[in-house]
């Protein structure tokens, strides 16, 4: 069996998606679950890209163990020296250290020579090899490069001791065959190749990452970068979880050993679209709501004779059970702890009476409680108010007028009401929130998407404000569409300091 590298950069390059800023909390919790996912290498972040970069770096180092924490830098000196100081306290620290080499980058954007090029980059690998062993080289924009200028940085880097070459098609401008080709030419092209791991790195602006990464590894790549979800900068990167499902579903066929574990596939998505605001599609591969679904009768009639008719994967296999019990406001105590077990939580049996009474009080509102409502149940996804809460709103519209709100918000410990008024209900009550909590912030996005089904489904509203230079992301979920979205209006209130 050939052992393939998983390289998590959720943190990093799945950031970089346009109005994605996270904070260190959040960044560590998705940092710890890509660890329980089980990938190799998790890339945290660009310590020189900010104080707030660098700390996430930092503590994710400090944190979490047991897998290989590294940061992006350019071929900077700067950059890899903070990067070096980020990484202080990681168990197993790499640096990712490298830069553009197309004619038009480096002519163009860096405004340097070929051979100044050839020069940064060996100087990058060598300072960054006087503070630790495992230095991974990336050659941006290798895919539109002349190849054997490619072949030649890439001679260079491995002889000043790079231990990893990052090969990425930075603008999704490969197909298949052709970054195949690729990744052969450099495997038969660059002396001493066989010292170092092989990266592949693909972005998907023409749809195409995950297949350019499959081909890159058939043609023999070590390591495959990518984010979950495919998040990333314009049209994302590689969606990880495609590419395990790819390899876990071909094993026998081509004989590659990953160390995931697929049953946290599901968790790790809900969870990145749960922090960063991202929705998955419902129809996207893997982890979309409708990827184990079956609508047409041709198709029901197959999976009910066969579930391989139309299935090629187990959803159990990620994560997702097979939904055997109906919770209804009827159900007791064992059927709601069963399904939660099946759905891999773990409550304790203090907790169940709470959550009981919870779960009773949505059921009470719903004809039929589904898996969705109990990951809010559970609080995925239900964000943590952290200083403002929402106590009381009242809202009056009169058809196409405008509206009035009146809320009451907790912010530590005291409770202030105020009104306003807006053009229709959600407006008025953010214009209240607004003139309580006196912060002056621009509302850049808002959506309200139903996270379960039935009549009285949960709404869950996200929204998205630009305040003192940076965007916030709140997010709010209840039966009441004006509720959920002043929850979530508060929640990204409160993420201002
Ligand atoms: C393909 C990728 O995803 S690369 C990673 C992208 N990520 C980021 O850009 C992270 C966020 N960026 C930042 O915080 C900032 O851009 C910083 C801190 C990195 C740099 O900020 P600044 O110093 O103000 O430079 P700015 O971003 O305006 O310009 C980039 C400079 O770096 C140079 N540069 C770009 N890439 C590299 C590289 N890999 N190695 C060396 N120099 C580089 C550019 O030529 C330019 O240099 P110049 O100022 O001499 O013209
Ligand atoms: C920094 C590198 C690896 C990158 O993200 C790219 O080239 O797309
Ligand atoms: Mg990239």
């Amino acid at each position: 069996m050939r052992r393939l590298y998983l390289f998590d950069t959720t943190l990093r390059d799945g950031e970089q998606s346009l109005g994605i800023t996270l904070n260190v909390r959040e960044k560590l919790e998705i940092a710890k679950q890509l660890a329980t996912l089980g990938v190799d290498i998790l890339e945290a972040g660009f310590p020189a890209s900010s104080p707030g970069d660098f700390e996430s770096v930092k503590i994710i180092g400090r944190e979490v163990k047991g897998i290989t924490v590294c940061g992006l830098t350019r071929c900077v000196k700067k950059d890899i020296d903070l990067c070096a100081e980020a990484l202080k306290e990681a168990e197993d620290p790499r640096i990712h250290t490298g830069i553009a080499v197309s004619p038009i980058h480096m002519e163009k954007k860096l405004r340097l020579k070929p051979e100044q090029v050839i020069q940064k980059a060996e100087e990058a690998v060598r300072h960054a090899k006087k503070y630790l062993n495992d230095v991974e080289f990336y050659a941006e924009d290798a895919f539109r490069s002349d190849y054997d200028f490619l072949a030649k940085i890439f001679e260079r880097v491995i002889a000043a001791g790079a231990t990893v070459v990052n090969i990425p098609d930075t603008v999704g401008y490969a197909t298949p065959w052709e970054f195949g080709e690729l990744v052969s030419y450099i495997k038969t092209n660059v002396p001493n190749i066989d010292r170092v791991k092989i990266s592949v790195h693909c972005h998907n602006d023409l749809g195409m990452a995950t297949a350019n990464t499959l081909a890159g590894v058939m043609a023999g790549a070590d390591q495959v970068e990518g984010t979950i979800n495919g998040i990333g900068e314009r049209a994302g990167n590689t969606a990880l979880e495609e590419v395990i499902m790819a390899m876990y579903t071909q094993k026998n066929r081509y004989g590659i050993d990953l160390a995931v574990n697929p049953r946290e596939i599901a968790a790790t998505s809900r969870l990145v679209s749960s922090i960063t605001g991202v929705p998955v599609p419902s129809h996207k591969a893997i982890v979309g709501t409708n990827a184990f679904m079956h609508a047409s009768g041709i198709h029901q009639d197959g999976i009910l004779k066969e579930k391989q008719t139309y299935e090629i994967i187990d959803p159990e296999i990620i994560g997702v059970p097979r939904n055997q019990i109906v919770l209804s406001a009827r159900s007791g105590r064992h059927a709601l702890k069963h399904r939660l077990e099946e759905l891999g939580y773990k409550p304790e049996d203090s907790q169940m009476n709470t959550l009981y009474e919870e779960f009773l009080l949505l059921a009470d509102k719903k004809q039929e409680i589904y898996d969705e409502d109990l990951h809010v149940l559970m609080g995925t996804g239900i964000p943590e108010q952290n200083g403002i809460k929402v106590k009381n709103i009242s809202v009056a519209t009169s058809g196409k007028q405008s509206a009035t709100a009146a809320v009451t918000l907790e912010i530590q410990g005291t409770e202030i009401t105020d009104a306003a008024i807006g053009n229709g209900p959600v407006d008025a009550v953010f214009k209240a929130i607004d003139r309580i909590t006196g912060k002056e912030v621009r509302l850049e996005d808002y959506s309200i998407k139903s996270v379960s089904r039935g009549k009285e489904a949960l709404g869950n509203a996200t929204v998205k404000i630009f305040a003192d230079g940076n965007y916030y992301v709140g997010k709010g979920v209840s039966t009441d569409v004006i509720d959920a979205s002043a929850h979530a209006y508060a929640d990204a209130i409160s993420k201002l300091n």
